[in-house]
């Protein structure tokens, strides 16, 4: 195995507008990277390049040393040693399970004994070794899924690709899925990238979150990283439920602010000349009651586990925070904001 490199690379289908520009990234070995992003930003576009199902225009791909593609060459998609799973897991309906993951083995034409060998260790991994003789209509679409991973682990592929493949599942079986994949990731040992919009699925999934806006590359960063130091607006917004005050923050203030910054900030005005700066307030920092700036609350919705309030500050702007109890609308608060990111 060894680490996937995108040098550079961009994708213009003559539209205008190029769907993937100058992307760069280094995926390391054994890691699991999430492409997320809005509809139609350009993470299936990337994930076609690395297949070897679209070539770049321009740019380079590697896996290692090995150049996989750039605008004069492609490596055909069967000879890059990598394998994509997709929304529609398409398994042979007629085939037993054993056999619909043997079967990119038997296209290769090896061994009998490697054939049985690699089908009992794939289903061993995505723990279905007990429904090896039904057929695909006997599963649930959880172990539909799961059969459709094992058979793109038989031909062990450096690399795995994942199209939005939990897209198509409803919120309980997606979360078991999230388990599965992640058990599969370290049981496998492949390096995985799968392409979501699903921020909290990223979250949950991937060693690192890769942003994309409008076929560019934005920021990657382990999720903690992403969440806590998003890079610009854009990935502030993305990232989380949090709040962007537009704020008077001095240039050379730190970037993580606290109350003693943020309550002398609200209602500041502009430095001369000076532009107010983009902060991103989350939720769970956002304390109700107490001494604090005065707030109205403009909506609570209940979650479950709590209300999700909305708040307008004095100054008009947007706040959003967390409640085990019901704010009523209209009510005025006092508001704390324990900690602050500067975008
Ligand atoms: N074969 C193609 N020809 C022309 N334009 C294309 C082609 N494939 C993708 N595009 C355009 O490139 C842009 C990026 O598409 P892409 O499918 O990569 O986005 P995405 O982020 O995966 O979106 P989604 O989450 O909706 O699948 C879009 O504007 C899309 O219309």
């Amino acid at each position: 195995m060894a680490k996937l490199i995108l040098n550079n690379v961009s994708k213009d289908f003559g539209t205008g507008q190029p769907a993937v520009s100058r992307v760069s990234l280094d995926v390391r070995e054994g890691g699991f990277l999430a492409l997320l992003g809005p509809s139609g930003c350009g993470k299936t576009t990337v994930l076609r390049m690395i297949a070897g199902f679209e070539a770049p225009s321009d740019g380079a791909i590697f896996l290692g040393e090995r150049l996989l593609a750039d605008p004069a060459q492609s490596l055909p998609p069967e000879r890059r040693n990598m394998a994509m799973v997709f929304q529609s897991y398409a398994l042979w309906p007629h085939m037993s399970v054993a056999d619909n993951v043997g079967y990119p083995l038997k296209v290769r034409g090896v061994s009998k004994e490697v054939y049985r060998r690699r089908i009992v260790e794939a289903l061993d991994t995505v723990r279905l070794a007990d429904l090896a003789d039904r057929r695909p209509a006997d599963l649930s679409g959880g172990q539909r899924q799961r059969v459709a991973l094992a058979r793109c682990l038989v031909t062990q592929p450096d690399v795995v690709l994942l199209d939005e493949p939990l897209a198509n599942l409803d919120r309980h079986l997606r979360q078991e899925m999230e388990e599965t994949f992640r058990e599969f990731h370290i049981r496998s040992g492949a390096t995985m990238i799968y392409v979501t919009h699903d921020q909290s699925e990223a979250m949950a999934l991937a060693t690192d979150i890769a942003v994309m806006s409008r076929g560019e590359l934005l920021q990657v960063a382990p999720p903690q990283e992403i969440y806590a130091c998003p890079e610009g607006r854009l990935v502030g917004s993305l990232i989380g439920r949090g709040a962007i005050l537009s704020l008077a923050v001095p240039a050379a203030m730190l970037r993580k602010l606290d109350w003693g910054a943020i309550r002398a900030l609200l209602g500041a005005a502009a430095p001369d000349g000076g532009v107010l700066a983009d902060v991103l307030v989350r939720p769970e920092d956002v304390r109700l009651g107490g001494e604090g700036a005065a707030a109205r609350v403009r909506s609570s919705l209940y979650e479950g586990e709590r209300y999700s309030v909305t708040l307008d500050l004095a100054d008009g702007q947007i706040l959003r925070a967390f409640s085990r109890e019901r704010p009523m609308p209209g009510d005025t608060m006092s508001v704390t904001i324990t900690s602050a990111w500067r975008l």
